[in-house]
């Protein structure tokens, strides 16, 4: 276990539907404004379908195919400032299909990890435009386990609990969670990390897209469950030092993963 102290940046952005050289334009200025800070960030996090929005009836068009235009980006930019990225989650174009997935960039700039997103929402149609993804998101970054999930994905305990049987000590799930759901999201990442003993490290985007509300409040949360930094309603980088020797300690403290009775449930 690692007594490593990382420092996260999350990128909690407006996204303009439908306008990918906006968006482009808009991460590449918060993105120098993460690492243009007295605390150099190890990890940068960026919101879901953050190149187009939920822009679902151009999303054949407006799609990156292969995720090529993202990966010369964040690639580019993690390998320049030696900082590993959460490349948000973008709209995907691969053959005819669109997928709704993460890039995970280490300090090199390698491609490290990719995760499309496998529980579609029906409540904004998702599954009838995206094609889902059929695996789970497991990866090491700077030698540490970590998991990766979107979304509506943190309603599936049992996906998470799986990260955290892998070995997880860290969760990302970039985001477009919108009103009036900010009780379930909050009490969602903090029961995920309550209940597998990790970090989640969430990063939700702000701003209006026609009748839908996203209310921000991106947040780091320790695997104790307490909330290390939250933010509002508005566009801002949220920052926070975490602490992965925590994870063993509190892992320790309630040994949740030994009593688990795994054959009675
Ligand atoms: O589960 C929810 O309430 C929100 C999920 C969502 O907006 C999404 O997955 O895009």
């Amino acid at each position: 276990m690692s007594s490593q102290k990382w420092n996260v940046a999350l990128l909690q952005m407006d996204i303009a539907i439908g306008e990918p050289e906006r968006n482009f334009a808009k991460l590449e200025s918060l993105l120098e404004e993460a690492v243009n800070h007295t605390v150099k960030p190890d990890v940068i996090v960026i919101p879901e379908m953050w190149n187009t929005g939920y822009a679902l009836d151009q999303i054949h068009e407006l799609a990156d195919r292969n995720g090529e235009r993202t990966q010369a980006l964040l690639s580019a930019f993690s390998v320049k400032h030696g900082v590993n990225i959460i490349g948000g989650s973008i709209a995907e174009k691969k053959s005819e299909d669109i997928l709704n997935t993460i890039y995970a960039f280490d300090r090199e700039g390698k491609v490290v990890a990719d995760y499309s997103k496998i529980h579609l929402f029906r409540l904004m149609d998702e599954e009838k435009y995206l094609k889902e993804g059929s695996r789970v998101g497991q990866f090491e970054l700077d030698g540490v386990s970590a998991g990766m999930m979107i979304c509506y994905d943190i309603r599936f305990p049992e996906l998470a609990r799986k990260l955290a049987l892998g070995g997880a000590q860290l969760l990302f799930v970039p985001a477009e969670w919108p009103n009036p759901r900010l009780h379930h999201w909050r009490t969602l990442l903090m029961a995920r990390a309550i209940e597998n003993q990790m970090f989640v490290i969430s990063c939700n985007r702000v701003g209006i897209s026609g009748t839908t509300e996203f209310f921000g409040h991106s947040m780091v949360i320790d695997p104790w469950g307490e909330v290390l930094a939250e933010g509002d309603g508005t566009e801002q980088i949220i920052r926070a030092e975490i602490d992965l020797g925590l994870v063993a300690e509190v892992r320790s403290r309630i040994p949740i993963f030994e009593d688990r009775r795994p054959t009675l449930y």
